[in-house]
């Protein structure tokens, strides 16, 4: 990694404060407040994502991102890559046609949706969140194809067997 690049993560680290049992006892929650409320912090954030899928990710067609942290970030990268933006909401929030998905949290349960035209025939995804916990989320909207069928109908028209709505991989920045 390039030093630019390290003093970067630095930053981000110094702006992530954990809570112990929060927002149940037992659970140590990573909190991504100050990197917001800082422009430097929140710029590396931006830098490195950048970085990230410029270097690994020859094409991302749209930005995903996740209800609600991923929102904070998502349009940021997907303006600095010069792509489009697309929603993953808490149920209900979402009008015409969607589907939806249910899945665990590190704490409880929720439930996700997406329009059903968002993502068009062969057209590939960066999912964006704030955090990776269990990991959970990712998997269940992504991962796991029976929750996105629609879209994996329209992957099915647009790729070709080998390469049908293929997972590329996960990262994060602070491990
Ligand atoms: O790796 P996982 O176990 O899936 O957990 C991580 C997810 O949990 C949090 O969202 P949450 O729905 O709790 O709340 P939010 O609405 O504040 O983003 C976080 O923002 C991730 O989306
Ligand atoms: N440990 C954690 N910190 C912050 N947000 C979370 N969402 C799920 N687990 C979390």
């Amino acid at each position: 990694m390039a030093a630019g690049s390290e003093s970067k993560l630095q930053l981000v680290h110094r702006h992530i404060r954990a809570f112990p049992d929060f927002p149940k006892k037992g659970i140590l929650f990573r909190d991504i407040c100050p990197i917001l409320k800082d422009a430097a912090a929140l710029t590396a954030v931006i830098d490195l994502f950048e970085e990230h899928v410029r270097n690994n990710h020859q094409q991302v067609d749209l930005i995903v991102g996740l209800d609600a942290r991923g929102f904070l970030f998502g349009p940021l990268l997907a303006q600095r890559l010069g792509i489009g933006f697309v929603l993953i909401r808490k149920k209900g929030k979402l009008p015409g046609a969607t589907v939806s998905v249910s899945y665990d949290l590190e704490y409880g349960k929720a439930e996700a949706e997406v329009q059903e035209d968002a993502v068009a025939a062969g057209q590939k995804v960066l999912l964006i969140d704030d955090l990776l916990a269990t990991g959970g989320m990712q998997r269940q909207v992504w991962w796991k194809k029976r929750a996105t069928r629609s879209w994996n109908k329209k992957c099915d028209k647009g790729l070709n067997k080998q390469d049908k709505c293929q997972n590329h991989g996960k990262a994060s920045l602070p491990q």
